[in-house]
């Protein structure tokens, strides 16, 4: 488990480990609860006499003839999950439930999705995938009640809910339309900033892979998504005390950043001023149920336009502080710094090409705009709450210098860069 991305409490390390529960669904699949040092986490297992081959890898332990292993990275046993769904089933008190009025295909081919995530996804045939919660929580999934919840609104730009596991109040699997044509967000934006960068004599506008089409069209999308969210759940107006506690909370994060990441502190000035502007905001500051972690990784392009996936929000929020509504400003915030960083990660690590980071900046500001522009095609364009905007990009910002000091020290300098342009003299 230490090894796995999907193991939050890595640095940490793991002391005790206690089997919470244990469902033998057939005789090869046995679904285990465990908990790590009082965290719960879910461990489908295989259990074979004779392991394939291509089984090897997922391998935990052998107990004479026997091993046992990592089932989901079995595609048979993985389809016995999708049969159990579909059939509606109740095995050992774990609940196999399509959505009401689905119909599932039975007998399609089970793969592992393949990319190292928080949780660990199946693929059935090109119609299907799973979600397997890797610390699944008890009480409400916001993944599934907000899928649901847009789905009930007739929302587009979200797959469709098919079906869950769950024991007792632990939704431990989320089924969903699988989108067999579509690309990451991530994936075109970065080709698109590529072709720029090879072509050293053209702007933005002039290259064929241009984005910006596609970001105006992503913004408009997340504006759909927001206003069907406001729908199904409502709005209303922050507090001064709401206000209050969320501005404390951004200097509570600046100063664990800061705390770890020496290079944050020339800019701590900056950075406090901008989140104590909100505590004197003259406008009313509308909040509601947003996606809460978005970036372009987080949306997928199909043939029929954007859909937005992965509706947990942030993964270390705690169960309340998810279901806490924000200000749908907080997605917007999360969507501008990710062009930023699909903009500039490719120079990151580099000398600096001025050149190239003219054209960078050139990519980020065109495609931020786009974004904007399609946004305020369907609610209030963001642009004109500049101060809330600011305070929510740099607290994403700080928030990334953490993340990327941890996990990946190369693109450090992309956050913190960000941070530097909020500077007056760059301005
Ligand atoms: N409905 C879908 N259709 C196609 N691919 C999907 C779908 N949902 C998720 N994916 C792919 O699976 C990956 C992981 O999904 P995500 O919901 O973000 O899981 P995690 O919580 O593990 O990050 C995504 O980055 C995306 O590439
Ligand atoms: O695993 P999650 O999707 O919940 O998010 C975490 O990992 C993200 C990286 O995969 C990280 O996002 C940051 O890097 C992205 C590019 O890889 C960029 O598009 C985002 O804008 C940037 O925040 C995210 O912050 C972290 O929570």
């Amino acid at each position: 488990m230490l090894d796995q991305r999907w193991f939050r409490a890595k640095a940490r390390g793991a002391s005790s480990l206690r089997t919470r529960r244990a469902a033998a669904l057939d005789g090869e699949l046995v679904h285990t609860l465990v908990e790590v040092d009082g965290e719960l986490y879910q461990l489908p297992l295989g259990v074979r006499d004779h392991v394939p081959d291509n089984l090897e890898h997922a391998v935990i332990t052998r107990r004479g003839d026997q091993a046992v292993y990592d089932a989901t990275q079995d595609p048979e046993l993985m389809s016995r999950l999708l049969t159990l769904i579909a059939d509606d089933a109740t095995v050992e008190g774990l609940r196999f439930t399509p959505e009401n009025g689905v119909n599932l295909e039975r007998g399609l081919r089970a793969r592992p999705i393949g990319v190292e995530q928080s949780n660990t996804s199946i693929v059935f045939g090109d119609k299907y995938i799973l979600k397997l919660y890797r610390q699944p929580e008890p009480g409400p999934n916001r993944d599934v009640d907000l899928h649901r919840a847009l789905r009930a609104a007739g929302a587009k730009h979200i797959a469709a809910p098919l079906g869950v596991i769950t024991d007792g109040d632990i939704v431990l699997g989320f089924l969903q339309e699988f989108l067999s044509n579509a690309v990451e967000g991530w994936a075109t934006a970065t080709a698109s900033v590529r072709d720029l960068l090879a072509e050293g004599d053209l702007h933005a506008d002039e290259v064929g892979g241009d984005f910006a089409g596609e970001a105006h069209r992503l913004g408009t999308a997340v504006a759909q998504v927001h206003t069907a969210l406001a729908a199904a759940s409502g709005t209303a107006s922050a507090t001064p005390e709401q206000i209050s506690a969320e501005v404390d909370a951004m200097h509570g994060r600046l100063d664990t950043a800061l705390a770890e990441v020496p290079q944050l502190a020339e800019d701590e000035s900056l950075l406090r001023s901008a989140f104590d502007a909100l505590r004197t905001l003259g406008a009313p500051l509308t909040v509601q149920q947003i996606h809460a972690d978005l970036h372009l990784g987080q949306v997928l392009r199909t043939n029929d336009g954007w859909v937005l996936i992965d509706f947990e929000g942030e993964p270390a929020a705690t169960p309340d502080q998810r279901r806490a509504t924000r200000s749908p400003l907080r997605d917007v915030a999360g969507m501008l710094r990710s062009f930023d960083y699909a903009a500039f990660h490719l120079l990151a690590g580099d000398e600096a090409d001025r050149q190239q980071t003219a054209r960078a900046e050139e990519w980020s500001d065109r495609n931020r705009n786009a974004f904007c522009d399609g946004y305020a095609k369907v609610a209030e364009d963001p642009r004109t709450q500049e101060t809330i905007l600011r305070a929510l990009e740099l607290d994403k910002a700080v928030y990334e210098v953490r993340y990327e000091y941890h996990n990946r020290p190369d693109w450090l300098p992309i956050p913190l860069a960000a941070i530097r342009r909020w500077r007056p003299e760059n301005r």
